[in-house]
């Protein structure tokens, strides 16, 4: 099976199955023998379709006499990997797209193979025609084809920010995010783990503020990382370390992590306590808790226990028991789309609105769980300030007794942008995924 063949699988999955694209992406990477050099085509092939999902099929509608609703997944799946590549990747020369399309058509959907052919080969004639919508006369349209985001998003977007800023936010949505990795320094200091992977010919960057946050440079395959294999780094982004950094747990301390599969910031926690106290790390899945277990016994954690327990729910035999709690809660994901592009198009309008009641809950039965004197982080990985700082107002007006710290103040070195009391990291200004973090304590 060549690289093209495994997209569209993976795209097929994601599309037919309503999968996550890094998941399915990293199940067909896992399962079979492909080269490096198709490990990184397929991956570019798997994000390039679906990061510029709306402008490939704004192509397709423009030389498809058949409707794009009306038309089988893998045709319609062939063509856009075809259109991709034609638009996107000069590497490639457009007859080889076509061609391998093409075949592919034969073993998956046979009848179309002329269907196919006959709109790429008509589309490459044309390809300076493709009409996009003029960005004076309809500027959500134009970002909605150009950036390949649901016009909805877009205009959400522009009531938050202006279009210079919602511009740059659509942009680096479509990039590439940097390989960031943990330290795991319960097992390596930070200086032997820059050697160990200098050594396997990893050339990395040492976080000039989190300093057991390194990126990793260039297109390297992760599955060649001993070290990853043998737990003395764990994949995690940057914004996620500077959430562990700021609930600031210390040796010997209780901490409870509502939501916490699958265990990045847990793990994390257990590593800034030198792997001593406790943490409770609770989540609803069942499966995802799995996952926690999986990932502290790699890393040599021995303090989490995990727990299912639904966040909805007041446990009473926590109330004021714990020194630190995070919320890390469930949210529409607006701040990951770099990660799993097919965000853009699951959501909807109405996602919002409910989740922000399922946030609130959570984050009011966990500030019962915290000490006078303890404190309270609630984080979220989106850009929304109606799951963000609108929760948090709303939960001060109804807990008098949090206070909430200033820590955009603490971090204002290492954070540029306008940060009052909580922090909003962006793709596009500090080039980490979308978080949003505000730490409360509770008053003795
Ligand atoms: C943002 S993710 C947590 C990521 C995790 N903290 C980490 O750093 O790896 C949110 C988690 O909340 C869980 N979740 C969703 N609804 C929940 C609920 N009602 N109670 C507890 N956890 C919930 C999800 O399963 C998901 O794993």
């Amino acid at each position: 099976m060549n690289a093209r063949e495994g997209a569209l699988k993976v795209l097929y999955e994601v599309e037919v199955d309503n999968a996550y694209s890094n998941i399915a992406l990293n199940k067909e990477l896992k399962d079979k023998p492909y080269s490096a050099k198709d490990r990184g085509f397929m991956t570019e092939l798997v994000y390039g379709v679906l990061e510029n999902l709306i402008m490939i099929d704004n192509v397709i509608e423009q030389f498809s006499s058949i409707k794009l609703k009306k038309i089988n997944a893998y045709t319609l799946i062939l063509l856009r990997l075809a259109i991709y590549q034609i638009l996107y990747l000069d590497k490639i020369p457009p007859s080889a797209a076509v061609n391998e399309s093409v075949n592919l058509s034969k073993i998956y959907c046979k009848r179309s193979s002329g269907f196919i052919n006959g709109i790429l080969r008509n589309m490459l004639r044309q390809k300076e025609n493709i009409k996009i919508p003029d960005e004076k006369k309809d500027f959500v349209g134009y970002l909605s084809v150009t950036y390949s985001h649901p016009k909805w998003m877009i205009e959400e977007f522009l009531k938050f920010f202006d279009p210079v800023f919602t511009k740059e936010l659509l942009k680096a949505n479509n990039q590439k995010p940097e390989l960031n990795v943990r330290v795991n320094t319960l097992k390596i200091s930070v200086e032997e783990a820059i050697k160990a992977l200098n050594n396997s010919g990893f050339d990395v960057v040492q976080n000039a503020f989190i300093s057991e946050g390194l990126t990793i440079k260039g297109d390297k395959n992760l599955f060649e990382l001993e070290a990853l294999k043998e737990g003395l780094i764990y994949i995690q982004d940057f914004g996620s370390m500077l959430i562990g950094k700021i609930v600031d747990p210390k040796e010997n301390d209780f901490v409870i992590d509502v939501c916490s599969a699958p265990g990045g910031k847990t793990t994390h926690m257990a590593q800034l306590m030198n792997n001593k106290g406790n943490i409770i790390a609770r989540d609803v899945y069942d499966h995802k808790l799995k996952l926690i277990e999986k990932n502290a016994k790699a890393l040599g954690i021995k303090i989490i226990k995990t727990e299912k327990f639904d966040g909805k729910v007041l446990d009473k035999s926590l109330i004021e028991k714990a020194d630190k709690v995070l919320v890390d809660a469930p949210c529409s994901g607006l701040g990951i789309i770099r990660r799993k592009p097919e965000i853009k198009y699951r959501k909807r309008p109405d996602d919002i609105k409910e989740i922000t009641s399922l946030q609130l809950k959570i984050l009011k039965n966990a500030s019962m769980y915290v000490k006078p004197g303890g404190s309270l982080v609630y984080s979220t990985c989106t850009i929304d300030p109606r799951e963000n700082a609108e929760v948090i107002d709303q939960f001060l007006k109804d807990s008098s007794e949090y206070q909430q710290v200033n820590i955009g103040e603490v971090y204002k070195n290492m954070i540029p942008g306008n940060h009052k009391d909580t922090i909003q990291l962006y793709p596009n200004i500090h080039h980490t995924d979308g978080f949003f973090i505000s730490k409360l304590i509770k008053r003795v």
